[in-house]
């Protein structure tokens, strides 16, 4: 199947600084994208680029089969479009503001606009400039959902929601997968999309510095094992558990459980497969092992400081 987006050697210069700088990326339809990127990484621009509200300096862009330059209203109306930026100052209401754009880029099914926004707990018969931050980034998300496009491009759609409609926007994009509509969505955090995104793509700096999916990145990342042994036999733990690939760190220490009974406790962190791991401790007694999620966010900080220190000094003097 054509991916839904294909971007390929996507370069953008603003005057005569380069802020995008050939990146690479595409996504399958039907399925969750998310670019995660520090401040000023160049999500916003990517976004901008795929709708044709500006002009790249070089590559190619597909959005649905179509150059975006090329593709008009027609292919507007296939793509709901939150932006990073709303600006909702008029003292029209959410209702009307969403019954101008229907006429734009509908049909919207009948009901559609009040499901949506009573999942979204958002009264539409508020005057837009009244709305707080988050009611305007709900007005946003019912405009970019209601006429169930075939691609949604989100421009950080969790900014300003709170936990709760975090959540409800997560369903969201969860239904609209399953309805195979495909999601194209950034964050400046993993976490917040994790649990939906099929792939995530690294932005630093304008460029990508890895495409992957979230359970890659969740093999790849450290996680902290601690195991429970019975008895005294320190050197013994240790042993065992050196060696073992991906295995660092390793402490062992007596301690007690509590009653009289004595207890080794062993603590390492581990990258890649547990599975090393748990066949070298088949071999012996173990009262407990607790071995907790990786921590994403840890894995993409990480990412984002090694793709800092493999950068060539001509390079970071290129990007100032
Ligand atoms: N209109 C513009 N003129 C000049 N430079 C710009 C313009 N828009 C963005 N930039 C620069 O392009 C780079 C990428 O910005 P962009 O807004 O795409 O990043 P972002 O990843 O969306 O950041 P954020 O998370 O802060 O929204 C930044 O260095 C920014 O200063």
């Amino acid at each position: 199947m054509d991916p839904a987006i294909k971007v390929a050697g996507l370069s953008k210069k603003y005057g005569g600084k380069e802020v995008l700088h050939g990146i690479d990326f595409s996504v399958q339809p039907g399925s969750i994208f998310g670019v995660i990127g520090p401040n000023g990484a160049g999500k916003t621009t990517t976004m901008r680029c795929l709708l044709d509200i500006i002009r790249p300096s070089g590559g190619t862009i597909e959005v649905l089969g179509k150059n975006p330059t090329q593709g008009g209203p027609e292919l507007r109306r296939r793509i709901g479009y939150l932006p990073g930026e709303l600006i909702l100052e008029s003292r029209t209401t959410g209702r009307r503001i969403l019954e101008h754009f229907a006429a734009i880029s509908g049909p919207v099914k009948p009901g559609m606009v009040e499901s949506l926004s009573e999942r979204l707990d958002l009264d539409l018969d508020n005057q837009a400039r009244r709305l707080s931050k988050g009611n305007k980034q709900k007005l946003g998300l019912v405009q970019a959902f209601m006429h169930e496009p075939e691609l949604l491009v989100l421009d950080e759609p969790t900014s300003g929601l709170d936990p709760l409609m975090q959540r409800e926007f997560l369903a969201l994009i969860r239904e609209a997968k399953d309805n195979g509509q495909t999601v194209f969505l950034s964050s400046h955090v993993l976490s917040e999309i994790q649990q939906a995104a099929d792939e995530v793509a690294i932005l630093r700096e304008g460029s990508i510095v890895t495409v992957s999916t979230v359970d890659n990145l969740r093999e790849s990342a450290v996680r902290h094992v601690r195991v429970l042994f019975p008895g005294h036999d320190l050197q013994g733990a240790r042993d065992l558990c050196a060696g073992i690939p991906g295995v660092r760190d390793l402490e062992v220490r007596q301690v007690h459980d509590g009653n009289v009974s004595a207890v080794v406790e062993a603590r390492a962190s581990i990258e890649g497969s547990v599975e090393p791991l748990i066949f070298r401790l088949s071999r012996t007694r173990v009262i407990d092992l607790v071995i907790e999620e990786p921590d994403l966010e840890e894995a993409v900080l990480k990412m984002y400081s090694s793709s800092r220190e493999t950068d060539s000094p001509s390079r970071r003097k290129e990007q100032k």
